[in-house]
C-alpha cells in the first residue's frame, strides 16, 4: 500500500494527473501536458500525441521476447540517427520529455505516461501505467519494422515484440490512428509541395482522435492512408498487416468499443514490454489525499515549510488545516498550524476523463528556526456536518528529514541552485569539500542568512546531473548527510 514518500510513484501519479512534474520553483518548465495542448497542433494537422506513440513504440519495437532483452527502455535515443527512426517528429518527442527525468524517474517512464496523456488528449482509450522502467546505457539492436518489409517479416518482427498475428493489426490500427506520414521523411509515399521547403503531410484518417475512423476508412474503401492507398505496392505495409487475416480483426475493430479496449490493452502492453530484468510496479492510481511540493527552506527570520495538499473532488466548504510538532515533539512556539493560502484546480485531459476534479490546497508557514519541526499533518472539515477527519500518513504524520542542507529557492535559478548549510552541523571546510564533490561545482559562497547559523553557498548545477525535482532535499539526504 501507498505509504508518502515514494519518490518513484509519487511522480508518476503526478504527471499522469495533474501532467506536471512534482513542485519546484521552475515548475513551468515542468508541464508536461501542457507540451500537447491539444491533439493535433500544426498547419497539416500534426499532431504532438501522435509523435509520442510513434516514440514509445519504436522504442519498444527493438524487444526480444526470445532472450528478453530491449523493449521501452530508452534506448532508442540513442539510434535517433537509424534509418528505421527517421523523422522530425522523434526529435519533437525528445525535446517534449528531456526535462521530466530526474533520479527517480527514468526516460522510458516518461515516455510511459506519454503514451497515456496522448491517448487521453485524443480523446482515445485510458491506458494504465505502471512505473520502474530502466533506462539503457547502449544503443540495441536495429529492428523497427519499415514500410518495404514483407508481411512475413513484420508478423515475424511483432513476434519477437510480444505480439501475435491479430495483436499485430490491432496495434498497428490503434497508432496508425493519429498522425501520418512526412515527406521529408518519406518522400517516396508523400511528395513534398513544390516550392515550399516545409514538409508536407498525409493523416492516416480524416478525423484526429485515436478512435477507430482509419479502421473504417480501411474497410469502406475511402482511405488515404499512404501506408494502404499508395501507388507503390512494396510500401503499403498496413494494407498487407490490416488485410492479412482476410479482415477478420479490422471488422472487429469497426465497433467503437472494440477498438478502445483492444487499443487500451495493447498500448498498455506496448509500454510493458521491458527487458526481463526489469521489475514494474503495480497499475499506478489517483492517490485520494495526495501530499507534495514538501520543501523545508529558510525565510527571513524562520524555517519556511512549504506543502501542498491535493484532493480528487472539489467542494467549496472544505477546510484544510495543516499542523506540525516541533523536533521535541511538542509545539513549543505555541503556533503549529495554519490554514492554506492558496487553492488550484490542477484537472487534465486524463483525470477528468476518470471522473476527478483534481485541486490543491497549498501552504506555505514559517517554522520556529531553533525548534524546527520534526513532522506535519492535516485535518480536514468538509464543512458538511461530518466529524473534520484527520491525515497523518496512517498514524505516522509526514516526516521532514532534518537536513544539513537546505535548498534556498527563492535565490535559485534554473542554473544555480543556492543551498543552506547549518553550520553546526557541517565540520567546515570538508562540508563543503563533501558536496563539492557530488556533480556540484562551487562558484562561489557568501552571506550568513536569518541568524540561525546557516551558511548560504551557491553552487553552479551541471545541466546533465540526474537530479530529484527536490533538489537540495534529497541532495542532502542522499549524498551529503549520508
Ligand atoms: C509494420 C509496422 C509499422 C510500420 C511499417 C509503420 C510505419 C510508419 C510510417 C512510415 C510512419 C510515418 C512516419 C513519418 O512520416 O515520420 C508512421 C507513423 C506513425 N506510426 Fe507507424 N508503423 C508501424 C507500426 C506502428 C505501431 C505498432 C504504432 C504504435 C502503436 C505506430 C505508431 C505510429 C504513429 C503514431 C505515427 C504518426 C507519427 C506522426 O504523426 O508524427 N506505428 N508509421
Amino acid at each position: 500500500t501507498y505509504h508518502w514518500p515514494s519518490p518513484l510513484i509519487d511522480q508518476v501519479e503526478g504527471l499522469l494527473f495533474e501532467g506536471r512534474g512534482e513542485g519546484r520553483p521552475d515548475n513551468d518548465l515542468l508541464d508536461l501536458v501542457g507540451k500537447l495542448a491539444q491533439c493535433q497542433s500544426g498547419s497539416l494537422g500534426e499532431s504532438g500525441a501522435a509523435e509520442w506513440i510513434r516514440f514509445a513504440y519504436h522504442d519498444a519495437a527493438t524487444h526480444n521476447a526470445d532472450n528478453g532483452t530491449g523493449g521501452l527502455d530508452n534506448s532508442l535515443i540513442l539510434e535517433l540517427d537509424r534509418d528505421e527512426n527517421v523523422g522530425v517528429g522523434m526529435k519533437h518527442a525528445k525535446a517534449d520529455f528531456v526535462h521530466f527525468p530526474n533520479k527517480y524517474l527514468s526516460f522510458s517512464d516518461v515516455t510511459a505516461v506519454g503514451v497515456a496523456l496522448a491517448s487521453a488528449q485524443c480523446e482515445g482509450p485510458i491506458v494504465p501505467i505502471r512505473a520502474g522502467r530502466l533506462d539503457a546505457a547502449v544503443a540495441g539492436p536495429f529492428g523497427v519494422p519499415r514500410p518495404e518489409q514483407t508481411l512475413a517479416e513484420h508478423t515475424e518482427s511483432f513476434r519477437l515484440q510480444g505480439f501475435n498475428p491479430e495483436e499485430m493489426i490491432a496495434l498497428t490500427a490503434c497508432g496508425h490512428s493519429v498522425g501520418g506520414v512526412r515527406s521529408n521523411d518519406f518522400p517516396a509515399m508523400v511528395p513534398g509541395i513544390p516550392g515550399v521547403a516545409a514538409d508536407n503531410f498525409i493523416l492516416f484518417d480524416t478525423t484526429t482522435a485515436l478512435d477507430n475512423t482509419v479502421v473504417r476508412e480501411y474497410l469502406d474503401g475511402t482511405t488515404k492512408n499512404p501506408l494502404v492507398a499508395d501507388k507503390n505496392a512494396t510500401l503499403i505495409s498496413d494494407f498487407r498487416i490490416f488485410s492479412s487475416d482476410g479482415n477478420v480483426t479490422m471488422n472487429k475493430l469497426a465497433d467503437p468499443e472494440t477498438f478502445d479496449q483492444t487499443c487500451s490493452r495493447l498500448l498498455a502492453q506496448m509500454i510493458d514490454t521491458v527487458p526481463s530484468n526489469v521489475q514494474l510496479t503495480d497499475v499506478i492510481d489517483p492517490i485520494p489525499h495526495k501530499v507534495d511540493g514538501v520543501q523545508l527552506s529558510i525565510g527571513a527570520s524562520s524555517l519556511l515549510l512549504r506543502a501542498s495538499l491535493r484532493f480528487l473532488d472539489q467542494n467549496d466548504n472544505r477546510n484544510v488545516t495543516i499542523h506540525w510538532e516541533d523536533k521535541a515533539g511538542g509545539c513549543a512556539s505555541n503556533e503549529c498550524s495554519a490554514s492554506w493560502i492558496q487553492f488550484r484546480e490542477v484537472t487534465t485531459t486524463l483525470s477528468a476523463r476518470l471522473g476527478l476534479f483534481v485541486t490543491k490546497y497549498e501552504f506555505q508557514v514559517g517554522v520556529n528556526a531553533t525548534t524546527s519541526l520534526s513532522k506535519f499533518w492535516f485535518t480536514v472539515d468538509e464543512g458538511n456536518g461530518s466529524a473534520p477527519i484527520t491525515l497523518d500518513n496512517d498514524g505516522t504524520g509526514y516526516v521532514v528529514e532534518q537536513d544539513t542542507v537546505l535548498y534556498v529557492p527563492n535565490s535559485s535559478t534554473s542554473l544555480t541552485t543556492v543551498v543552506a548549510v547549518r553550520l553546526s552541523r557541517v565540520a567546515w571546510p570538508n562540508g563543503l569539500r563533501r558536496l563539492a564533490e557530488f556533480e556540484l561545482a562551487v562558484a562561489g559562497g557568501r552571506g550568513v542568512a536569518c541568524g540561525v547559523a546557516w551558511l548560504v553557498i551557491t553552487y553552479t548545477r551541471h545541466f546533465h546531473c540526474k537530479c530529484s525535482t527536490n533538489f537540495s532535499i534529497f541532495v542532502a539526504r542522499h549524498r551529503v548527510a549520508s
